[in-house]
């Protein structure tokens, strides 16, 4: 089994928060492998970490069989890696096209190719239209697509998507899951964070859980759900279960209370005087 990804004892803490404790990947290439957790689990600690962003309190991360926070190794990786990151980091005053222009030269591309991916990558994610105007002109899910043309823009074979799914339309939504289809079918690697654990159920083949910074479970799709809903065994691997009560009263009894006047007994009293 070869790996795409593998982290040994990873580890961060912000001052006094854990955030991400000895956390040890095995992603294998050729795999969509789904990163899911909670709000505030760790998810985008460690992608950062993975993809360089973040420096590691302790741990060990190999990436492609290479060592990313290696200076040697460090520009080789990013050469074969893409990545949409939590918040996209696009640049504003560019237009789409000269912002694929900037990342494809940035991965040494050569312009013609540039422009002809470019053309393929804006019409399938339906940028044609706008792609003249300045990304801070941009609607959350538009940057979100943009961000996720110049990720593949350079054909990497590895990919992190920091919640791709997150503000993007049905169609848009379609479109990027048969585009990480096709790309993990000619071998090549996606990790992806998303909440929307419908997507990640249609597409992923394998999944690790992270809970309060531990990862709590890593396996195939298929053995993970064995006859239950990945929505029912993530909730049980993240020890929230059907049971916990909601107990808010107020919102239970509606907008209007028993006995408290209505809009109806209100208006037959007549204008305040
Ligand atoms: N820059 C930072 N400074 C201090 N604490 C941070 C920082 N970034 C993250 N944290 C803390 O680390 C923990 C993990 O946060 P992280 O953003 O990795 O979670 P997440 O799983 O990506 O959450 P979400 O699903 O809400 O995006 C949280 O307790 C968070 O408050």
């Amino acid at each position: 089994m070869t790996l795409a990804i593998e982290t040994k004892q990873l580890t961060r803490y912000f001052d006094d928060v854990h955030a991400v404790k000895s956390v040890d990947l095995s992603v294998q290439r050729g795999s969509l492998y789904g990163f899911l957790g909670p709000n505030g689990a760790g998810k985008s600690t460690t992608i950062k970490m993975l993809t360089g962003i973040l420096v590691p309190s302790s741990g060990e991360i190999s990436l492609l069989g290479k060592n990313p926070w290696n200076r040697h190794d460090a520009i080789e990786i990013k050469q074969q890696t893409g990545v949409v990151p939590e918040n996209l980091a696009l640049f504003d005053n560019l237009t789409a096209r000269e912002y694929l222009t900037f990342t494809g030269r940035m991965y040494s591309m050569d312009l013609s190719t540039i422009r002809e991916r470019s053309e393929e990558l804006l019409n399938l994610l339906s940028l044609e239209k706008v792609e003249s105007k300045l990304t801070v002109e941009y609607s959350h899910g538009m940057k979100k697509k943009l961000a996720l043309a110049a990720a593949l823009l350079p054909n990497p074979d590895l990919l992190f998507l920091d919640e791709p799914f997150e503000g993007v339309d049905a169609v848009t939504s379609r479109v990027i899951r048969d585009l990480l289809a096709i790309y993990v079918r000619r071998g090549s690697t996606v990790f992806v964070t998303s909440h929307v654990l419908e997507i990640v159920e249609r597409i992923c083949t394998h999944v690790g859980i992270i809970a309060n910074g531990q990862l709590v479970e890593q396996t195939s799709l298929e053995d993970l759900r064995r006859g239950s809903s990945l929505e029912e065994r993530f909730l049980e691997k993240v020890g929230q279960t059907d049971d916990e009560n909601i107990n808010l009263a107020w919102l239970e009894d509606g907008p209007i209370r028993a006995g408290a006047p209505t809009i109806t007994d209100v208006a037959s009293e007549g204008p305040v005087s």
